[in-house]
């Protein structure tokens, strides 16, 4: 298996779904001016395929091959995501972020042949100057390298607080109760799998954002950056 270009510096943020890692790395990359790597949005893109293709979930050997050969692009936008995503000539920026997708790729990246058939895509993000990487994964298995370290925390209510007021200022009918529920079915599954369970890395540190803001969030990133010479 190759490793990661060591000479790129990588800061990684991983942590369970509604900690605020794609909100703090988004910011982070925009402060740093380095790459952002959404390994997330790559599990999302996968179920995705595998739902246009008529495969399904079950199917281990067909999703790795989707997974293989996802014919995707990211292309640098204007708008909150900062990138329009492109998925077999179909823009889906939206359409992968639906809950049911997110379910659906918590179930996909369980399967261990897509998450090898992964690996090198996601590693190939590391270009310099900088790459800042959210995901489950990022400290323990694609970076292990990395410099810095960030384990993302927050109570499971607080996430689902957040996501059920993400939801509700999009427009979108939520129930705080569902969303509970499928957080926590989320944080099970991506925990206690077999391979590249959701955990901090040995040499993480580990920030519990429930009692903080957004701002306090980056700034302590930022922070521990300064003291690792990283800006
Ligand atoms: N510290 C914070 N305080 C309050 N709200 C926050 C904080 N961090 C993030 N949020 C909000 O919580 C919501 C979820 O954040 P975000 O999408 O960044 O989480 P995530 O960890 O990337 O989730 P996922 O893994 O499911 O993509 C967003 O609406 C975001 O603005
Ligand atoms: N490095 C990663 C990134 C994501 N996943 C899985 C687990 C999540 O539930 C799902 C969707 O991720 P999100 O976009 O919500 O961050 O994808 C993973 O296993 N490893």
């Amino acid at each position: 298996m190759s490793q990661s270009n060591n000479s790129v510096p990588v800061i990684t943020v991983d942590g369970p779904s509604g900690s605020g890692k794609g909100t703090i790395c988004r910011l982070l990359a925009e402060a740093l001016g380095w790459r952002l790597l959404d390994s997330g949005a790559l599990y999302r893109l996968t179920a995705l395929a595998a739902s246009h293709h008529g495969v399904g979930i079950e199917d281990e050997e067909a999703l790795c091959v989707l997974a293989a050969h996802l014919d995707v692009q990211f292309v640098a936008a204007e708008g909150e995501e900062g990138v329009q995503i492109i998925l077999e000539g179909e823009e889906v920026t939206q359409a992968i972020r639906a809950e049911a997708v997110g379910s659906d790729a918590s179930r996909v990246a369980s399967v261990p042949a897509v998450r090898d058939a992964l690996l090198e895509r996601q590693r190939a993000f590391a270009e310099a100057p900088g790459l800042v990487a959210d995901g489950r994964d990022m400290g323990t298995v694609v970076f292990p390298s990395a410099p810095l370290k960030v384990y993302l925390d927050a109570s499971v209510e607080e996430r689902a607080n957040r996501r059920y007021n993400q939801l509700i200022n999009k427009g979108v009918d939520a129930s705080l109760e569902v969303i509970l529920a499928d957080l926590k079915a989320r944080d099970a599954r991506d925990m206690n799998r077999s391979v590249a369970p959701l955990k901090p890395a040995d040499d993480a540190i580990i920030l519990d954002s429930t009692q903080m803001t957004i701002d306090a969030v980056l700034n302590a990133v930022l922070e521990e950056a300064r003291h690792k010479g990283l800006r």
